[in-house]
């Protein structure tokens, strides 16, 4: 059995990997072998199978002593150990969800449902790094993969709404704080069924621009509000997670030689765990919204086309429906008024499943039936 070493999985992205694992008794079949950065020598965690102590995640020794390794902990982690780890000579499989090396040469970008022939091609010529995508790219191909297996985009510009996991555990939790500050800033107003709702506006208003709103972890309000501006800026004027759609999107399909473009506007939205975009796409030539709703609907088992009508659109293409399932739902899809080839089309799925964790997973067993 193949020796797994897992860095990070007490984290969000960790536990829920950890989760998957288990629901799909992935852990049947391998030796896994459990890290920490700040719990070396405590138990590891319950996977049905006794495992020893937490290992030292940075003592290069014990990680070289791994068949593979499948780190969920971050890319100062990656940034700290990758190098070391293979400066001393190791040959093992890199699995990782941080961005770090993801637009390396020697690396893949993991989406199987997308690239899976990318991805066993590489196995079976050794390459030996394998990186989660963004997870809006993520998102985003899963949904619309159909159309680019047709080769039918010509481009497209999404525009996001990014729920508050994005940025991490201590994010989700200000984000309740900061809707639970609005809530009572207003309840008393709220409580009277005659309270004027430009009075409660008001209220809300100041709470939101008051010195004791919560938004150490933001900076700004997110609920109440919204924030369209996610990562560092780049030269160009895009924030860097714009830019990571067109680069890991060509980057997953392997067509870096000839990129499609895709770049729009990023903007954090106050939902959990589940990221939305809206994607204005150019088709290269009109086809049908029949034959589109076809194509989109056989690229994978997780893609659902969602009709494009009031009630199943608000019931079926939201976080609220999706969080917590491996879901992908498209829905929204019509020609815009620019002509035939211009398609509109939302989408929503789990940022922490298909968005971090699940490509992760499949790549683990990709690797250990290859
Ligand atoms: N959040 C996201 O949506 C996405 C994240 N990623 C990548 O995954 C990385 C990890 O993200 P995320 O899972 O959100 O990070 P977390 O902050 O939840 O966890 C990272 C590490 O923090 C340590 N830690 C310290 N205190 C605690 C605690 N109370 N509970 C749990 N862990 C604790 C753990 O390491 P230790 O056991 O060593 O102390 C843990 O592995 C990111 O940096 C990014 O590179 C990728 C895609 C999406
Ligand atoms: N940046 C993403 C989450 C993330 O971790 O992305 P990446 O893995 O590309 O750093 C978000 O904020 O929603």
């Amino acid at each position: 059995m193949k020796r797994i070493g897992f860095v990070g999985w007490r984290g969000m992205v960790g536990s829920v990997l950890m989760e998957r694992m288990r629901a799909e008794d992935d852990f049947r079949d391998i030796d896994p072998v459990f890290f920490s950065t700040s719990q070396a020598g405590q138990p590891g965690p319950d996977v049905g199978r006794e495992v020893p102590p937490l290992q030292d995640a940075h003592d290069i020794d014990a990680l070289a002593g791994m068949d593979a390794i499948v780190t969920t902990q971050g890319g100062d982690y990656t940034g700290a150990v990758y190098e070391r780890l293979r400066a001393a000579g190791w040959q093992g499989h890199w699995i990782d969800a941080a961005s770090t090396l993801r637009m390396a040469e020697d690396s893949i970008i993991v989406l199987d449902p997308v690239n899976h022939d990318v991805i066993t091609r590489a196995l079976a010529q050794g390459t030996r790094t394998f990186v989660g995508g963004n997870c809006t790219v993520s998102l985003m191909l899963m949904a619309i993969g159909g159309l680019f297996h047709h080769n039918l985009v010509e481009w497209i510009s999404p525009m996001t709404y990014q729920a508050a996991s994005g940025s991490g555990a201590q994010h989700m939790r200000e984000l309740l704080k900061q809707m639970g500050y609005l809530e009572s800033a207003a309840r008393e107003l709220l409580d009277d069924p005659a309270g004027a709702i430009l009075d409660i506006d008001r209220r809300v208003t100041e709470a939101l621009r008051s010195d004791d709103y919560p938004d150490e972890q933001f900076g700004v309000p997110l609920a109440g509000s919204l924030i369209p501006w996610i990562d560092k800026a780049m030269d160009s004027g895009q924030s860097k997670e714009e830019w990571k759609a067109g680069v890991e999107s060509n980057k997953i399909l392997g067509r870096q030689d000839n990129p499609v473009p895709i770049d729009g506007i990023c903007v954090r939205v106050g939902a959990m765990r589940s990221h939305a975009q809206a994607l204005t796409i150019k088709l290269r030539r009109d086809v049908p919204l029949d034959e589109l709703h076809g194509m989109l609907a056989e690229a994978n088992q997780w893609v659902e086309v969602v009709p494009n009508e009031p009630a199943p659109s608000q019931q079926r293409l939201t976080p609220a429906a999706v969080s917590g399932t491996l879901q992908v739902p498209v829905g929204r899809l019509r020609k815009l008024a620019m002509g035939p080839e211009y398609l509109s089309a939302f989408t929503v799925g789990d940022q922490l499943l298909w968005g971090a964790a699940e490509p992760l997973r499949r790549t683990l067993r990709l690797l250990l039936a290859a």
